[in-house]
């Protein structure tokens, strides 16, 4: 959850690295232990059979992200395996306030398609843990780093998978602003959840602004960058679809759409290539169907891109014959 701040520079808006002193000086509030009553209510049933961090133990450390750690636990009594995230009392106001926006998202969500939380818990030091379902594959990420590239069924059958996320998301107000293949998270039975939403937004009203400068630069929209060029009326959601169209050309490509295989990002580069180059396109061997969809995706023009709804009865999703 790379978080960037913002700053105008002409019309463009470039990354900038966190500034301490834009910071809040003060602590952020801790919201109650199970957050909210949605939170009680989504998460009832594990509560009752996970209701205390003693009860799970630690079988490995599943990876580090921003200022938290991520285990995979097992429940003493029913052996049930689970994802535990971790962040420490001590994390910087950003890292906390990432951890709240995304204990907020995960109690208010339920849906097969997003990564369900079990439960929230706050240590009297003030370590937060989050209790989520355990996807043993991974990332979209880590697939493709393991298995190079994948072929148009898998990625039908992705896209029809992070669209019915995205729907969920979407019609509960919900902006993700930070889809990548690292965020999304796989099991054994090619299960693709949408997870990670330390720099989601929650829209209180249709037109609210969706400007804020956060997420990973690289799978940002044009009008993320210059809204005003790009983003009549920008309100968020369409980012997700652009980010979701980089994230499945990137899976057909092997490698992320805007460089050559292999190549770090350099941001202002690509921020360049982003706003003042052409939408990257899929290669002379890709179905039409597929090309027509990336293309749907891509839009410069964020009022041009496809909707969520429009996408799921695009033809190349229709591909996959599997039921929800
Ligand atoms: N529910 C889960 N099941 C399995 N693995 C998970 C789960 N949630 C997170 N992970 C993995 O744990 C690692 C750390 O995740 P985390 O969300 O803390 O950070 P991140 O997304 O990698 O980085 P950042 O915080 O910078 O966005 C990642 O490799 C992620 O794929």
């Amino acid at each position: 959850m790379a978080v960037i701040r913002e700053r105008r520079q002409l019309n463009l808006r470039l990354p900038l690295p966190e500034i301490a002193e834009r910071r809040p000086r003060f602590p952020l509030p801790l919201p109650p232990t199970t957050v909210s009553s949605a939170a009680a209510a989504a998460t009832a049933t594990a509560i009752q059979e996970v209701d205390r961090l003693a009860d799970l133990e630690k079988l490995q450390v599943i990876g580090h992200g921003n200022g938290g750690t991520v285990y995979k636990v097992r429940h003493k009594r029913t052996l049930a395996t689970y994802a535990l995230k971790v962040v420490h009392g001590d994390s910087d106001t950003t890292v906390r306030r990432q951890i709240f926006r995304e204990m907020e998202i995960l109690s208010r969500t339920d849906s097969p398609f997003v990564v369900r939380c079990h439960g929230i818990f706050e240590k009297p030091a003030g370590d937060i843990a989050i209790l989520m379902e355990y996807m043993d594959s991974g990332t979209l990420e880590t697939l493709r780093k393991s298995n190079g590239t994948f072929n148009e069924a898998s990625l039908a059958n992705i896209a029809r998978q992070i669209l019915n996320g995205l729907n969920y998301l979407h019609a509960h107000k919900i902006v993700h602003r930070d889809i990548k293949p690292s965020n999304l998270l796989v099991n054994k039975k090619m299960e693709v959840k949408i997870a990670d939403f330390g720099v989601s937004k929650i829209m209180c009203r249709t037109l609210d602004p969706c400007n804020s400068y956060v997420g990973t630069c690289a799978y940002m929209s044009p009008e993320r960058f210059d809204p005003d060029t790009y983003g009549a009326n920008y309100n968020g959601y369409a980012g997700d679809i652009w980010s979701l169209g980089l994230t499945l050309l990137e899976l057909y490509l092997g490698h992320f759409p805007f460089l050559p295989p292999g190549q770090r990002p350099d941001w202002a580069t690509l921020m360049c290539a982003i706003c003042f180059g052409e939408p990257p396109s899929s290669p002379e061997g890709a179905s039409e169907k597929f090309r027509s969809f990336i293309e749907c995706c891509l839009q410069k023009e964020s009022s041009k891109r496809w909707t969520v709804s429009q996408l799921l009865s695009h033809p190349f999703v229709s591909m996959d014959r599997r039921s929800d």
